[in-house]
């Protein structure tokens, strides 16, 4: 499958302090990448290079097969980024300000409505951006940068001012890019997104990513061998998956005493604490 990203041993110093060490991934055409760390794990760093913001210690990164600052504009344009710079105008409507961004890249005017509508924003199209909320500030930056149709998009914490409401609207509207073929490179703190948006998920610590892998396979390598079942006089009970323990819930059920059952299965929180030693937020 095409390679939209490839990063190699990617490397940024500042003064005396590694950002990012050895950073090596790929991102495959149409997938959501998740890349999860804690606050100055190397994140934007990372997007900032590939966005050709920041230039690279050493190490290589190649966006559509080109290494970043090499970019043709053509190129350029297939790309969107949401990060916390705003460059929105403040004294003009959403809907002025969105038009402007339609008439850069030759889109109708038609679009803005579009965009609107996946960020659950279509009755705030009049308000001036100065009168606006901090999610719904960050409700159009996210609207603004998928508005002329990006192939590929970097959301650098897409929904860290976002109420659950709001929240699950992104998700929503992130599936619809990716089912439209969008690649989406993502930063968050936030496990249980990086857990339903992901295909797949590294994760950074101090630089260095420590683990790469679909959120599945992660589960899976580091699930316990046991399952609890909760009888019906209270009682927790943890069973090994092996053939004692299939004697065990052989005479549980018999007795029908099994009220629940649960596999002892990570979440990618617990999974990034074992790895790092370090809580996420
Ligand atoms: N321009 C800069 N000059 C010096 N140090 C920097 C600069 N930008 C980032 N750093 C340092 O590099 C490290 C990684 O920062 P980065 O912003 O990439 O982290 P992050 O994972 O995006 O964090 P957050 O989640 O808080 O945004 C941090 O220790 C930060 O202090």
């Amino acid at each position: 499958m095409e390679r939209i990203i490839e990063v190699s041993s990617l490397e940024k110093i500042f003064g005396n302090q590694r950002a990012l060490i050895d950073v090596s991934f790929n991102i495959k055409k149409g997938e959501i990448f998740g890349f999860l760390g804690p606050s100055g794990s190397g994140k934007t760093t990372t997007i900032k290079i590939l966005t050709g913001q920041l230039d690279a210690t050493s190490g290589s990164a190649e966006v559509f097969g080109k290494p970043v600052g090499k970019l043709t504009n053509e190129l350029n344009r297939k790309i969107g980024i949401l990060s916390d710079n705003s460059g929105l105008y403040a004294r003009l409507s959403v809907e002025e300000n969105l038009k402007l961004f339609c008439e850069l890249y030759d889109e109708p005017y038609s679009r803005v409505d579009e965009v609107l509508e996946m960020v659950n924003l279509k009755e705030e199209k009049k308000k001036l951006i100065s009168k606006l909320s901090k999610g719904m500030t960050q409700r159009i930056l996210l609207a603004r940068a998928f508005l002329h149709k990006p192939e590929l998009l970097f959301l650098d914490e897409p929904t860290s001012a976002l109420d659950p409401v709001n929240t699950k609207h992104i998700y929503k509207g992130l599936e619809r890019l990716r089912e439209a073929g969008t690649t989406i490179f993502l930063t968050t703190h936030d496990m249980y997104e990086a857990d339903v948006l992901c295909d797949r998920v590294a994760f950074l610590s101090e630089g260095r990513i420590q683990l790469l892998d679909t959120p599945r396979a992660l589960r899976q390598k580091f699930s316990e061998p046991t399952l609890t079942v909760e009888t019906t006089d209270g009682k927790m009970i943890v069973i090994s998956k092996g053939p004692d323990g299939a004697e065990t819930m052989h005479e549980l059920m018999s007795q029908n005493r099994i009220a629940s059952v649960s596999s002892n299965e990570p979440t990618l929180g617990d999974i990034f604490i074992n790895v790092t030693g370090r809580k996420l937020a």
